[in-house]
């Protein structure tokens, strides 16, 4: 570490910790040609390209055509261009803009510090993303060696035989998906009484015979309480009285934003508590401090990310006119059939007697073209406009399907319109399309 005399000054418009999604996603769509810093201390791209999206889809993809776990492993590391993050480096840098890569910390509002840099500038961008939450486990630090996260399980060296993943999130699904393709026994447990228990029951059935059919076990309502170590083996003991031997567990019960270690204390902000955002992705506190992507404590996705690095650079150096909620929620999960999710689920919206929903299970696709028959699909309308507010489903092709939802939703898109276009035969289309008639139907002409 250089003393405050050997440090290297810079005087920037804007400084920047971490460079992942977010970042850049911010870095590039800053008008004018600010100075900017990007601090870094591991890859630059952050997770999504080495240790997430990516290799995730990858192993979901070969797993799915019987592939061995040697074979995925080498396509997941061709994929994850082996670490190399130079691609990542030549699309961030550009004339103003310097990376250091090295590992950053706020010292006031407008100053941020590393071993050998300090950097002072007018605008400060959190985008340190978020890291696995361990869940306060009895026994979990005396098996730590046996226990992965998502990164662990993802470039591990072989399948364990047998698996247990903690959580039935979007992680956990995945992944249970993933190892069960390759060959373990996997189980997951799901404290909740349902996987995605906000959305509609029918859904969150779906979701969980998808999982299932995969060949994992899974364990709805019931929550691990300790870890034991038994020989080569842990010993997963549940609150249903249950006790599961297993060669590797894998925590995935959600992610916590990365707000330790990075000086907000200096901010007069305690880290361990959510960052105090508003809708621009400002932090209030004195100073012109923003956070993006993962580190914003909203949703954790790389299209999120993009969208708070695009929102955030139009405040710090465009019109400043958007808000990180001026567009819908989305995101897939990559099931066998995949699972979308558009706007608020069901529970959100209870209580709103201008939001109706509409929810089958009937797909009413002509199935030449595929066995699958596994579907659900909740779509809400808004009475007072007639257009589509949410839908959440699982069904072949929905993770495409989604993009049309998302115009929908975003484009106010009116119901009545959309019943006049084609709908190609014979695509889950006919699915959507069933819904939007019978919200026609059920808000009238137009809306009210
Ligand atoms: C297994 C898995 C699968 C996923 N699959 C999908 C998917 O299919 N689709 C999807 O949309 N999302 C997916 N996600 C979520 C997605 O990966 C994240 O939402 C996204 O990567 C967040 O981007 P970010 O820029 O906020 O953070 P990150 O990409 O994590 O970048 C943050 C960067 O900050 C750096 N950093 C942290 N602290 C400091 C510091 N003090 N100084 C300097 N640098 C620092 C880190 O090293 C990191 O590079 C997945 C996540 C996981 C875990
Ligand atoms: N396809 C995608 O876009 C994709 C894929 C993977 C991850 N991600 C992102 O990563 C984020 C984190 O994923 P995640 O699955 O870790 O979080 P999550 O919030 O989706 O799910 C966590 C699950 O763990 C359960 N849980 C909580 N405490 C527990 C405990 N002590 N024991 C067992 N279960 C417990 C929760 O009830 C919940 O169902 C997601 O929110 C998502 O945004 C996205």
């Amino acid at each position: 570490m250089s003393t405050p005399d050997e440090l290297t000054r810079h005087d920037v418009d804007v400084v920047v910790l971490g460079a992942g999604s977010a970042a850049a996603a911010l870095v590039g769509a800053l008008a004018g040609e600010p100075r900017v810093v990007v601090m870094e201390d591991a890859l630059v791209g952050g997770e999504c390209p080495y240790d997430a999206c990516v290799p995730s889809k990858g192993l979901l993809h070969d797993g799915a055509l019987g592939r061995s776990w040697e074979t995925a492993q080498t396509r997941r590391r061709g994929l994850v261009h082996h670490r190399d993050d130079g691609p990542h480096v030549d699309d961030l840098v550009r004339p103003g803009v310097e990376l250091v890569r090295e590992r950053g910390w706020l010292v006031d509002a407008h100053t941020v510090r590393s071993a050998h840099h300090e950097v002072r500038a007018e605008h400060v961008v959190l985008a340190t993303g978020a890291a696995a939450s361990l869940p306060p486990l009895d026994g979990l630090d005396d098996v730590r060696d046996r226990v992965w996260t998502s990164a662990d399980a993802l470039r591990a060296s072989s399948v364990p035989a047998r698996l247990a993943i903690l959580g039935g999130g979007v992680i956990g699904c995945e992944l249970s998906r993933i190892f069960s393709l390759f060959g373990s026994d996997v189980v997951v447990y799901e404290p909740e009484d349902h996987l995605f228990g906000t959305l509609a029951p029918e859904v969150s059935e779906a979701v969980e015979a998808a999982v299932r059919a995969a060949g994992t076990e899974l364990l709805t309502g019931v929550a691990p309480t300790a870890l034991r170590r038994h020989g080569d083996r842990v010993v997963v003991v549940d609150d249903a009285g249950g006790e599961r031997h297993v060669d590797r567990v894998l925590v995935a019960t959600g992610r916590t934003p990365r707000t330790t270690g990075i000086g907000i204390e200096s901010l007069g902000l305690d880290p361990e508590e959510p960052l105090p955002l508003d809708d621009t992705g400002r932090v209030r506190v004195e100073g012109s401090v923003w956070a993006v992507g993962d580190v914003s404590g909203r949703q954790q996705y790389t299209h999120a990310a993009n969208h708070h690095g695009r929102v955030v650079a139009d405040h710090l150096t465009g019109s400043g006119r958007r808000r990180l909620s001026d567009v819908v929620d989305a995101a897939c999960m990559f099931l066998d059939p995949p699972m979308m999710t558009v706007g608020p689920s069901i529970a959100d919206t209870a209580g709103d007697d201008d939001v109706v929903w509409s929810v089958t299970t009937e797909d009413g696709v002509v199935r030449a073209n595929t066995d699958e028959r596994r579907a659900a699909l909740a779509v809400a309308a808004d009475r007072r406009t007639g257009t589509v507010l949410a839908a959440h489903g699982i069904g072949a092709g929905f993770d495409e399907l989604v993009h049309a939802v998302v115009v929908a939703v975003d484009g106010r898109v009116p119901i009545d319109r959309m019943l006049e276009s084609m709908v190609p035969f014979p695509t889950m289309g006919a699915m959507w399309r069933t819904a939007l008639e019978d919200l026609a139907e059920r808000t009238g002409p137009g809306g009210r």
